[in-house]
């Protein structure tokens, strides 16, 4: 625990009475202090102590020990900083537990996460070409699986004829379970539409594929100006500008995360975590007349009535790749065992050539 902690400082970065219970066991020593990283580099990382920003290193054995748990120090985490007087280096020397994190596969298959901590998970599309339910439905599972309120913000309704009636598409396909709004990111009057997710203490994430809006959203909020790309004339596919994630504070108090577009998400889930944040699904499914039906054309279905069709299609696409993925580790793992045992008949006759 923390000689001191000043909440009041902390909290304009995001401090809560949830990460403050998470501290209870951590191992500090004395004089370190309590900040938050806000961006991740090779080499280093940058953190703030609700004041101002450090630059600061990892220290070799938490890098250890994250590395045996396949994890790293990602944006939102909180750590103990330890060292940096006098010109001394400092260090993020412990991770306080994150209250949660959002995960992903990457191109090989490994874990890989994205943001930690975090209260609120602006999904934003654009409500013109980007806009696309079946990513959507990844997306909503990807922050449901880490216990994170989605919100759908569909960016630039001043480039779409008639951004109601996307809403309202959303509406529909998520049951009017999630909270969704249209917005102008170019306009100054569009924070208010996001004022009930911006109090003070509070994390947003934002997430979204290239080119969405999410820059001009963090903007916005935020009051700064990072870089954001020029969309092609006739299409609006990203440039890929932001290259790396970081924290912002918002004017109202709240911190937000702006990532790069995610390609190709996947997720890391297997099929009875899919069911729980397919729960619209699950939970109308033992009402089917069979049991073991695949809500697909079987008579007496009590799923696909009410479920709409793209939604099905996007919970039957993703359980077939938990499949798949929870094949391809079984495979690998016979694939070693075998391997082990070619190797050990190896010894076994080199052994006995040996005499
Ligand atoms: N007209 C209009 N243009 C927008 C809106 N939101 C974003 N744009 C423009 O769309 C382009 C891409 O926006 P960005 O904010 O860079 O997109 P991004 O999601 O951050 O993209 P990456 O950084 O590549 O992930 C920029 O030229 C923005 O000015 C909007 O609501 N209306
Ligand atoms: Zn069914």
């Amino acid at each position: 625990m923390f000689d001191t902690i000043d909440f009041h400082a902390l909290r304009r970065i995001g401090l809560t009475q949830g990460l403050v219970a998470q501290m209870f066991n951590l191992q500090t020593e004395p004089g370190d202090r309590l900040m938050r990283v806000i961006e991740v580099h090779r080499d280093r990382v940058q953190l703030h102590d609700g004041d101002r920003e450090h630059v600061a290193q990892v220290w070799p054995t938490l890098r250890m020990a994250l590395q045996m748990q396949g994890e790293v120090l990602v944006v939102g985490d909180w750590v103990a900083a330890r060292g940096g007087e006098a010109g001394e280096a400092l260090w993020a020397a412990v991770r306080v537990p994150p209250v949660n994190h959002l995960v992903r596969r990457n191109g090989s298959g490994l874990r890989q996460t994205l943001v930690s901590n975090v209260d609120t998970a602006l999904l934003v599309m654009g409500a013109g070409q980007d806009f696309n339910l079946r990513r959507l439905d990844r997306y909503l599972a990807l922050v449901r699986l880490a216990q994170v309120a989605p919100v759908v913000v569909l960016s630039k309704a001043d480039l779409c004829t008639d951004p109601r009636a996307r809403v309202e598409a959303v509406r529909h396909h998520t049951g009017g379970r999630v909270d969704v709004l249209a917005l102008n990111g170019l306009d100054r009057s569009s924070a208010d539409a996001l004022g009930p997710w911006l109090g003070e203490g509070q994390t947003l994430v934002l997430l979204g594929s290239s080119g969405a809006g999410k820059s001009t959203l963090t903007n916005l909020l935020s009051g700064a100006s990072q870089d954001t790309g020029g969309v092609r004339r006739g299409d609006e596919h990203g440039r890929h500008t932001t290259t790396a994630r970081s924290l912002h504070r918002c004017i109202s108090g709240a911190c937000i995360i702006d990532t790069p577009g995610l390609r190709g998400l996947q997720l890391d889930a297997d099929e009875a975590q899919l069911d729980e944040v397919f729960d619209d699904i699950s939970r109308l499914a033992p009402m089917c007349r069979f049991r073991d039906c695949q809500h697909e054309d079987e008579p007496g279905c009590a799923v696909r009535p009410i479920v709409p069709a793209g939604r099905l299609l996007s919970y039957h696409k993703l359980q077939r790749e938990a499949q798949r993925h929870e094949q391809t580790i079984f495979d690998r793992h016979k694939l070693l065992s075998e391997w082990k045992a070619r190797g050990k008949s190896a010894r076994v006759v080199a052994r006995l050539k040996r005499g």
